[in-house]
């Protein structure tokens, strides 16, 4: 499909066939992701790794973060913070056991904690978790929408100046509060002559900062540092939060889905231990259930828009340089040729054709991360926490659905597809001698 929006060609791309034509075939052309007005506001003129056009500077940002984060020696370096983020997590939900808890809201603040833990190594405690952390998913959520929002300045750059609906100023001001965060805690690093006792993701771009290249500029500036520390935040948390919430929606619509997942739990971590990452690749039919959700809900439905770096002839088509091209997993990943039953949620799909439940990129029926260099980067740590939490919840609590509430599937298309209405469930402990052990 073709749209003309302004000055901009919208084409949404809604088969596996084409969608591997471009992010495989023709990857190197189709490698940067779409610049938004505000994406350039919030990620400092977009230097960062999501925005910055496929070259030299993409690299080294990339590069940077997967190396230092990502790699399985980083990821299994600090397993601990991830230990302790979900241990929080767990107490914070026993406190609240019986009542209604608002799902997302929950993970996100948890997701939040443990990024901030990898990145500077301080989650939030005490009353900060009370206060930052819902401004903080206010202001995510703040940045969704308005990113989801058409802007006349993205179609017509000659009107930009006029920010005719507000939503650069609006931005600017979110940017403001997320900047004076992270001043604060990069000028707290430095007075302790950025020695900082943890080795940490901040630790190591100071470190860097100060391995100048020519003897005069530093390898990376105060600006790229914090653009780095945007990305992961954003990146991290609301997808993360999202995923789980759906994942839970869909186990509490099918109970005899969740009590398998859980009867796996149990007899792969048993009932007088706590869930750890080592047993997680055990859990086959846990990890089909995370699988089947991604498929029938993409966290990021037309993944991050795709430019053409050059005029191009895609299937007899000629799409021009600049057009924006929107990826349609929600569409691809239901497409009956490829999946039986595809409105049906069922994870038994990935046992019986586990190739299927490829999600690097290589199959272009389900694509939940993208594919090609822009895949995502966060892939490793996402799918491990997300694995682990949601065995944890399965694990240490009953749910319950409150009476009064329906449980429902509405979506809400975005850069991230919410659940209309946020999930709501009462937790109830099921192994009351290991709540101490959080
Ligand atoms: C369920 C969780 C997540 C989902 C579904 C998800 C999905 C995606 C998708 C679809 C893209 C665009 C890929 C493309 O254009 O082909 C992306 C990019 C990205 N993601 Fe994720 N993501 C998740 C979690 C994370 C986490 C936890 C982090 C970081 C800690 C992260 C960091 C990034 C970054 C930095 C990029 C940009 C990569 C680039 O442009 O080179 N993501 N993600």
């Amino acid at each position: 499909m073709r749209l003309q929006l302004g000055r901009k060609i919208c084409i949404v791309i809604s088969s596996a066939s084409l969608a591997k034509i471009i992010l495989k075939d023709n990857d190197a052309i189709f490698a940067n992701h779409d610049v938004l007005a505000t994406s350039k506001i919030l990620l400092y003129g977009g230097i960062d790794i999501v925005f910055s056009p496929n070259g030299p500077q993409w690299r080294k940002m990339r590069k940077i973060f997967v190396h230092q984060l990502m790699s399985n020696a980083s990821l299994d370096a600090c397993y601990a913070l991830r230990q302790q983020g979900v241990r929080e997590m767990v107490k914070d939900v026993h406190s609240k056991a019986g009542s209604p808890i608002d799902i997302s809201e929950q993970m996100f603040i948890m997701v939040l904690n443990i990024t901030m833990s990898m990145v500077w190594g301080a989650p939030l405690l005490g009353e900060e978790r009370n206060s930052i952390g819902p401004e903080f998913r206010r202001l995510v959520k703040e940045v969704v929408e308005l990113a989801s929002t058409p802007n006349i300045s993205d179609f017509f750059p000659v009107l930009a100046p006029f920010d005719l609906q507000g939503i650069e100023s609006k931005t600017k001001k979110i940017l403001l509060w997320f900047d004076q965060m992270f001043e604060s805690v990069i000028a707290g690093r430095m007075k302790v002559n950025g020695k900082g006792k943890n080795k940490d993701l901040l630790q190591f771009l100071l470190e860097l900062r100060h391995q100048e290249d020519d003897g005069s500029t530093p390898c990376l500036s105060m600006d790229e540092i914090k653009a780095l520390f945007m990305d992961i935040l954003l990146a991290a948390t609301d997808t993360s939060a999202t995923t789980v919430e759906w994942t839970m929606t869909e186990m509490l619509r099918h109970p005899a889905k969740m009590r398998r997942a859980r009867e796996e739990i149990e007899e792969v971590v048993g009932n007088q231990n706590i869930v750890e990452e080592s047993h997680l690749p055990k859990l086959i039919y846990l990890d089909a259930v995370i699988k089947e959700t991604l498929r029938l809900h993409p966290t990021v439905p037309f993944l991050v828009p795709r430019n053409p770096s050059k005029d191009c002839c895609i299937a007899g088509y000629t799409i021009p340089q600049g057009s924006k091209i929107l990826i349609n997993l929600w569409k691809i990943q239901r497409d009956p040729e490829v999946w039986e039953n595809p409105l049906e949620f069922e994870p038994e799909r990935f046992l019986k054709e586990p190739e299927k439940g490829d999600y690097h990129g290589n199959f272009f029926y389900f694509l939940p991360f993208g594919s090609g260099r822009r895949i995502c980067a966060g892939l490793p740590l996402a799918e491990r926490m997300m694995k682990y939490v949601l065995a944890t919840l399965l694990h240490s609590f009953e749910w319950e659905i409150p009476i009064e509430v329906e449980l429902d599937v509405s979506e809400r298309f975005g850069i991230v597809m919410k659940k209309m209405n946020p999930l709501v469930a009462i937790p109830i402990p099921r192994l009351a001698t290991l709540g101490q052990s959080y």
